[in-house]
């Protein structure tokens, strides 16, 4: 039977990396995938894992039609037993609908990957339409650590290596950490535990301000 299914993690917890393994291993035996990617940090119309691996794929922008790609696609004869969809956070609900659409009506199987929550720790529309929609939502196992060891549930953003709530939802980037030697990137993410991120403390702020040597660095919990 299809299904939709939804992984989900912060950033940098590996979801880029599962979704190239998962076409890897469904396309092993011999099942005819489709890649889809929206606003991939390394350019247009490519899935990119931190790990190295990379795959060409379809490119998501707002007019996409996932219904339309696909019906033609099976009336051009191509076989399709699957669909990746990487960066689904930046889907719109509109696009997670025709997803649902495709697994049931089509019996594809789709497999969507993608962070839950914004920087303001709000739930982006596509995200939250998967939730409501998946047949099944799983929280990626690899845990990306919080500086303070805790496990990372949130997505921080960094404007010249100050940690920001306001602005566009959409800004591509990637973690980085802030070197002191260097100028701070104009925009980069951070993953913290909620507290630090409520506390707006990044790595940065705790190393400044000699946080990072003292008690609450360790134990990890
Ligand atoms: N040099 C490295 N050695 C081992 N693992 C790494 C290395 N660099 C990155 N990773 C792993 O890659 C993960 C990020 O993978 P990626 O698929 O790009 O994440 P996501 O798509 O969730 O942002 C990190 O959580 C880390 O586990
Ligand atoms: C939190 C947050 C993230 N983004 C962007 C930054 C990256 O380009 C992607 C997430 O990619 P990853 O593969 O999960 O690392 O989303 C954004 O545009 N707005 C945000 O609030």
């Amino acid at each position: 039977m299809a299904a939709l299914t939804f992984w989900t993690g912060t950033m940098d917890a590996g979801k880029s990396t599962l979704a190239l393994q998962t076409n890897h291993n469904h396309a092993a035996r011999g099942r005819a995938g489709i890649i889809f990617v929206s606003n991939d940090r390394t350019g247009t119309a490519v899935l990119t894992s931190r790990l190295g691996l990379s795959h060409s794929a379809v490119e998501v922008d707002d007019e996409f039609s996932f219904w339309t790609y696909v019906v033609d696609a099976l009336t051009r004869g191509s076989k399709v037993d699957y669909l990746i969809c990487d960066e689904a956070q930046f889907y719109s609900p509109a696009q997670v609908e025709d997803l649902a659409k495709i697994v049931d009506e089509l019996r594809i199987d789709v497999f969507c990957f993608g962070i839950l929550t914004d920087f303001r720790t709000r739930l982006f529309p596509g995200a939250a339409r998967l939730v409501e929609l998946a047949d099944r939502t799983e929280v990626l196992q690899v845990q990306a650590l919080c500086w303070c060891g805790r496990r990372a549930t949130h997505n921080a953003r960094t404007e010249n290596g100050v940690m920001v709530t306001e602005g566009e939802v959409v800004v591509v980037g990637d973690v980085e950490e802030a070197d002191s030697a260097q100028e701070p990137p104009e925009v980069a993410y951070e993953v913290l535990c909620r507290r630090h991120h409520r506390h707006a403390l990044t790595a940065a702020r705790a190393r400044a301000a000699g946080r990072l040597a003292e008690t609450e660095l360790l134990p990890f919990d």
